[in-house]
């Protein structure tokens, strides 16, 4: 709004000055003020009135050419001064497509204000790859508590460059290559028997899973990263603080921040996201450094040569020469991995779970693959010593792969790309500066790309002659993203869900809470913070299928 108000400003002040009306009579003062007013006002109607809304009618209205290279993008215009901020709020990929069904082209392409951001938001699995394996939209647009975080300093919100690439290096090598991934197998495994002996212990009542599978994501995002072991039932101090931060986090990132879009709110802190976000960040960092003491320590002790890293607070005290990084930085890209890491796989097996429950079909299927390539009187969690992997379960890698179309937990791929420099997307031409987002979780239930697309049917994954990827080369499902900045902990965590998931089904039927209700339907309300989990959390009973469970 503050360009919009300023041009009409300058240009009733030329008027005026043209005009004489800059004197200190004050009928002239009033009707300048008068003319002023009207202008603003006029520019501001000016700017809404274009595709998209305000911040994109100040783009076309600021060029010289204004609808030169390319055509407008079509798009609402929500509110004057506020754009479509409504649409942001809540269950934003369903308003955005919603939307996108309404305006006519613009599932393929929509442009939108949020403030004075412009937004460019796809449907369309063509356009999602111009944006994500654009090298043009390789970056991630500022926001307030992101960098109240200090998470500009860690991988997913490095500005796109030399620190962000080294990072990404040094993460792929030593934390995310198939190598750690296979090594850290026998750990996944230990959790996965820790929370069979969790659930065991609850099969006579309804039992909520959450809890337990966000606990058992967390301590395994600990133990890869900080060589930090807990037990699953162990209520400890710093596992209370490590919760409280984690859950405090989560908020701060996923809440709409209004000052993100309208500066003229930026002193205010109306919804208290910078007071907040410094007091977490101080706790974040009293946590995090004294775990980077201990190893100083240990390393210390250990070894008066340089000792081999265990885990990766290890490996990033071993960087030498230019990859060497501040204390600081270290408690930015530890923090985000145990962030990112944790939330997003118990978020993913909760709905599969719940998936299992609705469909006894696909249950009692992949139950019957367990059996027989794992057998029925062994442990998922043994099946190293068979030489099996989850790779010989194609049917249970359908459920995971339906599950993340039918429920991505990053519906919007959660943190959007920015363009660097005016890129052609789509054929309409997106000015640099502009925030853009693919809404996968549209793309994923869009009956021109996935036949019946709101049947929940593995086999569509599984009855394909070639395996369907979901990894990023195929932007028909994109869950971890693609490109550049596509999900580097994809491999991780689909190797987790898949043990997990397999361990669940192997060892328990899956039944509604009410084992003998006549329906077997589940409340599938979302809530989107972060990731987009259940609303009502999944209640189960559950029936022990081996004698040994
Ligand atoms: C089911 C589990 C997960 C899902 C669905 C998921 C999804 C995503 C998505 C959609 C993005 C943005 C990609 C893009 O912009 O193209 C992302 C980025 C990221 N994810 Fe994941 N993720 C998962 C698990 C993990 C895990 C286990 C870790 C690490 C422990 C992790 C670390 C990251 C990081 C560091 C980024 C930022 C990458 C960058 O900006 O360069 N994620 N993830």
């Amino acid at each position: 709004m503050a360009s919009a108000v300023d041009g009409g400003w300058l240009v009733s002040l030329q008027v005026a000055a043209k005009c004489g009306g800059l004197s200190a009579d004050p009928a002239r003062l009033l009707s300048l003020a008068v003319a002023v007013a009207i202008c603003c006002l006029a520019t501001l109607l000016l700017h809404w009135a274009s595709p998209g809304g305000s911040a994109w009618g100040r783009y076309w209205w600021s060029r010289r050419r204004p609808w030169g290279l390319g055509h407008a993008i079509p798009g609402p215009r929500g509110l004057p001064v506020l754009g479509s901020m409504r649409l942001m709020s809540g269950l934003a990929h369903r308003k955005l497509a919603a939307m996108a069904d309404v305006i006519p082209g613009s599932r393929r392409l929509m442009a939108l204000s949020l403030g004075d951001t412009r937004v460019v938001v796809t449907c369309d699995p063509e356009v999602a790859r111009d944006i994500l394996n654009s090298p043009d939209f390789a970056d991630r647009p500022a926001n307030e508590s992101a960098y109240g975080l200090m998470f500009h300093r860690s991988i997913g919100f490095a500005p796109y460059g030399a620190y962000w690439r080294a990072l990404r290096r040094i993460a792929a090598t030593h934390l995310f290559s198939p190598k750690q991934t296979s090594a850290f197998a026998r750990h996944r495994a230990d959790i996965a028997g820790q929370m069979v002996r969790a659930l065991n212990g609850l099969v006579s009542r309804p039992v909520q899973v959450r809890r337990i599978l966000k606990q058992a994501s967390l301590n395994h995002v600990m133990w890869f990263v900080f060589g930090r072991q807990y037990e699953l039932e162990q209520d400890t101090e710093e596992m209370r603080e490590l919760r409280s931060l984690v859950e405090e986090g989560y908020e701060l990132l996923g809440q709409l921040n209004w000052s993100d879009h309208l500066p003229m709110l930026t002193g205010l802190d109306l919804q208290r996201v910078r007071s907040r976000c410094s007091g977490l960040v101080r706790r974040v960092d009293r946590f995090v450094t004294r775990i980077i003491e201990e190893h100083r320590v240990a390393r210390a002790r250990d070894s008066e040569a340089a000792p081999a890293p265990r885990d990766f607070v290890d490996v990033l005290l071993s960087l030498q020469g230019p990859d060497k990084l501040s204390d600081t930085d270290m408690v930015a890209v530890l923090w985000e991995m145990i962030f990112r890491g944790a939330d997003t796989v118990a978020v993913l097996i909760e709905w599969v779970l719940a998936r299992l429950v609705m469909h006894g079909e696909v249950q009692a299927r992949a139950q019957a693959e367990l059996d027989a390539v794992v057998g029925e009187d062994r442990d998922v969690t043994r099946t190293d010593e068979a030489g099996l992997t989850v790779a010989h379960l194609p049917y249970l890698q359908g459920v995971i792969k339906e599950t993340l179309r039918m429920h991505p937990p990053g519906p919007l791929l959660a943190w959007a790309r920015m363009a660097t420099s005016d890129a052609l997307v789509g054929g309409a031409l997106v000015p640099a500066g502009t925030t853009a987002m693919v809404n996968m979780w549209a793309i994923a239930r869009d009956p021109a790309v996935w036949p019946d697309p709101l049947r929940f049917d593995p086999g569509r994954f599984t009855d394909q002659a070639a395996e369907f990827p979901v990894m990023g080369t195929d932007l028909r499902l994109a869950p971890f993203g693609a490109g550049r900045r596509s999900c580097p902990g994809k491999g991780l965590a689909m190797a987790t869900v898949e043990l997990w998931v397999a361990a669940l089904a192997h060892e328990f039927e899956w039944l509604p809470p009410d084992d003998g209700a006549a329906t077997r339907e589940l409340d599938l309300s979302e809530v989107l913070r972060l990731s987009c989990e259940m609303a009502v959390p999944l209640t189960v009973s559950l029936r022990p299928r081996r004698g040994l469970a």
